[in-house]
């Protein structure tokens, strides 16, 4: 039997950013994205979609922790997330930030490693089942050339994957990405989609991610969240299609959306 409220909810979210609280100014916090009704399931990969400056980042940041809620409440498996004790959150939820990430001299293992760390603390050594996953993990994201270099000296895309062994390695109930496509080539953007849904679907793993890769998330994300006009609607690609919304939230003035090809066209 699972757990009764499996997966990630959101329930009437408000994600934004507060105002300073100084005397004797009372300032009025910057509302981004409000009442955010939604839910992601275990096993499937959720992308969030939206144009540029819709949310997308102030949401992922929101779930991540790394800026409060201005409202609502956010479950993880029925446990609110804010009120987990900081280890506890950490170990259940993984994140990979596009944000530079300095690790001194430490190699592609050594910073997969890491990920080891909310279990037991950063003294302790690994046990041979833990070292057995890091290179599982490694080998699984086609990392293997990368145990051995520097991470200071990996090109971005070299970084995003070993930034993704290292949550991996974690082995989340949550894992939460922020345009993990963004320094890869289009090959690479379509292997990590596949990858993140079969590790999803084989660990039960919820992961939700951002991505200005719109056709991309049509075609392979397992549900979307889009946002537009600090509201969000959630659904599969066909339903946001039929709906009409996926066109009215990205087509432009030279660009249409075809459904049946589910691709951005120019317009003639
Ligand atoms: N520190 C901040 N204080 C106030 N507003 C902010 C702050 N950071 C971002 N914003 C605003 O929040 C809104 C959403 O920004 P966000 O970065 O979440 O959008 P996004 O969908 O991730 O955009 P992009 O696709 O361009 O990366 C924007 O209007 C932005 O100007």
């Amino acid at each position: 039997m699972g757990t009764p409220d499996p997966g990630l909810r959101l329930t009437d979210v408000v994600v934004g950013y507060r105002s300073p609280r100084r005397w004797p100014l009372r300032g009025v916090d910057t509302v981004v994205v409000a009442d955010i009704n939604a839910r992601a399931e275990p096993g499937t990969v959720t992308a969030v979609l939206g144009p540029n400056g819709a949310g997308k980042s102030t949401l992922l940041r929101s779930l991540m922790g790394l800026q409060p809620l201005l409202a609502g409440s956010v479950t993880l498996a029925g446990d609110e997330l804010d009120g987990l004790p900081a280890r506890e959150r950490a170990r259940r939820s993984a994140v990979v930030l596009t944000d530079r990430v300095e690790v001194g001299l430490l190699t592609g293992r050594e910073v997969a490693e890491l990920g080891r760390h909310p279990h037991h603390g950063f003294s302790s050594r690994l046990s041979p089942a833990e070292h057995r996953l890091v290179d599982d993990t490694l080998q699984r994201l086609h990392a293997e050339a990368l145990a051995d270099r520097r991470f200071s000296e990996m090109s971005d895309g070299q970084r995003q994957r070993i930034l993704l062994a290292r949550a991996l390695v974690q082995q989340p109930e949550l894992l939460l990405l922020d345009e993990p496509s963004a320094f890869l080539d289009v090959g690479a953007r379509v292997d990590l989609m596949a990858l993140l849904q079969a590790i999803a679907a084989d660990r039960g793993i919820t992961v939700v991610l951002s991505t200005h890769e719109v056709e991309l998330a049509l075609r392979m994300g397992d549900a979307l969240w889009l946002i537009d006009g600090s509201r969000l609607s959630s659904g599969t690609a066909d339903e946001l299609i039929a709906n009409g919304e996926i066109g009215r939230v990205f087509e432009t003035a030279v660009t249409h959306f075809d459904p049946g090809s589910r691709t951005f066209q120019l317009r003639p």
